[in-house]
């Protein structure tokens, strides 16, 4: 777990063209043999050497082309199975040197894109590897002077002249078949043009990083800088190179990194640590180095693909979420959170500012909500500044965990949570067990629970859904709620533990348009009415009995608006009847205007603890109970009896069956 993972490739296939007699097959038997043949036949054998033995521990197949044995169009195969070709020239002649750019160069890159020449070449289309889409496919190509043996000069100078202007080309290499000279090298640089390209990374004729390599490593950067001074210090260079290498760094490696920076870029340093634009030039330096791979795999270990993209498997590692079962953050996921939070509260104030919050995300391609319309909507906030707090952050979190599990994950490989906590994103999420067995065992051993809020139009439902966000609810009387944020999470106490509850507004268009099936699944359903209006309990009467009657959800019937007069339902029941009817807990009333939260504990209970029900009922109808004044308003007093059936869920089922035979004496 954490290594850096290599690139996608699992085998490389190397193809070697290049004008007849130039030396193609005395290269691969030279290679294989190592020794230089006499005689050789016109074409190799295709031969793969194994992982163990290749420098990259890849196995990698080396294909020889001979237009005495092989036709055009079998050429065109061979290039798009090919991962690289190498374009072989004879040192010692200068005709096969130019037939590189005059031939081979643009019938590669013809061959790599039929479409743009016309030629459609089926076959080759169906061969060729993955990303169609990707204009104009670029096959890394390696330049290779064979027989340098015969000559006492270098053809170096004409060939990065060539370079220049292809910028597929990876690397250019000397060597002869007779003496063996850079023989295995050059199927090196053949190799690691395909596992450790150049030119995704680094522009060549700009000596300057590609805009996409930059802006990774720039991401990269923000990343490890943990205390956010737009700085390394050592020990963040330090855990950076621990978590790319698995190696602690060498202090006085560090220190000659650091001075090789100060050197060449004088502000690449500041107060011991290194900048920006150092860590860029650092990158830089490796690539002109040669050494692709260092760059490559800082790049991999943070999530990047060969196109310098975070990869889908980075992003989303599979995750099993049984039906019934949901997602949470785990300890390990708040503590990651909390982290990310505190170090971007730059003030220390305790809460994140909009510009906090969009530096925060600036690690992620956007922000996963809006600061103005979402989060401080959905949330509980400062609300003398109207900032995010840390508790709204962790339940904005919380709300995405459990209705995008996914995009949580996402995100949270943004921030650097694989990197940080050398795990993959799943340690930060906590598939709950199946609800039927919370129904079996009588207790829920979850903590984030989904309430849904119907009513009909008007009734008051963003009310009651943005009344659990705020200390003075009285204050949203008469608001008109513009943004339409659907959900609204905040925690609660149950029986001493700390709950998360989500209302979800369910927002009705006509009165008599069906709810979908992912509507009306939730883990307790608020019914609400406005009591101040006769013609308002009916719909939620009909809702119950299509959708509720039935179904082990536990529903709570909400008269709202209760500061105004209460009105007579125009329906064949009065609310208190209907609830009698219907064995649910009598109409709660709600108002805005008593500023009274102990609804939003009553769902959340409810939810937590859905067969208690009918105890419940009990508990209300039981009148030396009410004579102990524990059904009273009075918070506190409720507390208690709370209390109370948090010890009867202990011991399950025995308790549960006491009360009922206690009421039954009553009666
Ligand atoms: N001096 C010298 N001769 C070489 C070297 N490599 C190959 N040759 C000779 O060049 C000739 C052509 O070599 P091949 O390996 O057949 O070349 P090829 O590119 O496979 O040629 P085709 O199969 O015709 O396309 C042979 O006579 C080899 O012995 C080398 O490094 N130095
Ligand atoms: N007096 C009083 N008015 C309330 C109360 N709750 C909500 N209202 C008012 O009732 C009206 C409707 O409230 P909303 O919360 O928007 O109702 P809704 O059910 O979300 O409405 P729709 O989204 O249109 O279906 C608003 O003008 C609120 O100010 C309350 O407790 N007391
Ligand atoms: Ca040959
Ligand atoms: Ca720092």
């Amino acid at each position: 777990m954490g290594q850096y993972t290599a690139s996608q490739r699992k085998n490389v296939r190397i193809l070697l063209v290049g004008d007849a007699g130039v030396g193609k097959t005395s290269l691969i038997l030279s290679l294989v043999s190592e020794e230089y043949p006499e005689e050789v036949p016109p074409r190799a054998e295709e031969i793969t050497i194994p992982a163990n033995v290749t420098p990259e521990q890849v196995p990698t197949s080396i294909v020889d082309f001979s237009s005495v044995e092989q036709s055009e169009d079998a050429l065109g195969v061979e290039i798009n199975k090919a991962h690289v070709v190498c374009i072989v020239y004879a040192a010692n002649d200068d005709d096969s040197l130019d037939r590189i750019t005059s031939h081979w160069l643009p019938l590669i890159r013809a061959k790599c894109n039929p479409s743009l020449d016309g030629e459609g070449d089926t076959e080759a289309e169906a061969e060729a590897e993955g990303d169609a889409d990707r204009e104009p496919l670029r096959k890394p190509i390696v330049l290779v002077g064979n027989k340098v043996d015969l000559i006492e000069y270098s053809t170096m100078d004409s060939v990065l002249a060539i370079m220049e202007d292809y910028p597929e080309i990876e690397s250019c290499v000397e060597c002869s078949a007779k003496t063996l000279h850079n023989i295995s090298e050059m199927f090196y640089y053949a190799q690691k043009a395909v596992l450790h390209p150049t030119s995704p990374l680094y522009v060549m004729d700009e000596q300057e990083l590609t805009p996409a390599c930059k802006k990774s490593l720039v991401r990269i950067f923000k990343i490890c800088d943990i205390d956010g001074d737009n700085l390394l210090n050592d020990y963040e260079l330090n855990l950076f190179q621990r978590r790319c290498f698995n190696t602690p760094l060498q202090p006085q490696i560090l220190d000659e990194v650091k001075a090789v920076i100060q050197k060449n870029v004088p502000d690449g340093i500041y107060n011991d640590a290194v900048t920006l634009k150092g860590f860029l030039f650092l990158h830089c330096l490796f690539i002109q180095r040669g050494r692709n791979e260092t760059t490559w795999a800082v790049l991999r270990r943070f999530g990047y693909n060969d196109q310098l993209e975070m990869c889908q498997e980075y992003l989303r590692p599979p995750l099993k979420i049984p039906p019934g079962s949901s997602t949470e953050l785990s300890h390990r996921g708040q503590q990651f959170l909390i982290a990310v939070f505190e170090r971007y509260d730059r003030d220390g104030d305790g809460a994140l500012s909009p510009e906090e919050h969009k530096m925060l995300f600036s690690t992620c391609p956007a922000s996963p909500w809006s600061y103005s319309t979402d989060i401080r909507k959905s949330c509980p906030i400062n609300e003398t500044t109207g900032w995010v707090t840390l508790h709204g952050w962790l339940c904005r979190w919380t709300l995405m965990t459990l209705i995008d599990v996914v995009k949580t994950m996402e995100y949270l490989a943004y921030l650097g949570f694989n990197v940080h906590e050398n795990d993959s994103q799943l340690a930060a999420i906590h598939v709950t067990r199946e609800r039927r067995i919370d129904l079996a065992k009588r207790q829920s051993s979850r903590s984030v629970y989904k309430c849904h809020v119907i009513g009909p139009k008007g009734s008051g439902k963003t009310g009651l859904c943005r009344g659990f966000l705020v200390e003075e609810m009285h204050k949203l009387i008469g608001k008109e709620f513009k943004t339409n944020v659907v959900h609204c999470i905040n925690s609660v106490q149950v029986y001493g533990q700390e709950k998360h509850l989500i209302l979800r507004d369910i927002d009705v268009r006509h009165a008599l348009d069906p709810l979908q099936p992912q509507e009306v699944n939730c883990d307790v359903a608020c019914l609400v009415f406005d009591s101040s209006n006769p013609r308002s309990f009916e719909y939620v009467a009909r809702i119950y009995i299509k959708y509720y009657a039935e179904s082990k959800i536990p529903v709570m019937i909400v008269g709202t608006k209760c500061d105004m007069d209460e009105r007579r339902q125009d329906y064949l029941m009065q609310p208190s009847e209907f609830c009698e009817k219907y064995k649910l807990l009598p109409p709660h009333l709600f108002s805005l205007k008593t500023n009274k939260k102990e609804l939003y504990t009553k769902l959340a209970t409810m939810a937590a603890f859905p067969r208690f029900q009918a105890a419940w009922i009990l508990f209300y109808k039981h009148s030396h109970l009410r004579q102990f004044g524990l059904m009273t308003d009075d918070p506190r007093l409720w507390w208690k009896a709370g209390l109370g059936v948090a010890a009867a869920t202990m011991l399950g089922f025995l308790v549960l069956k006491t009360i009922s035979s206690v009421s039954g004496h009553s009666r």
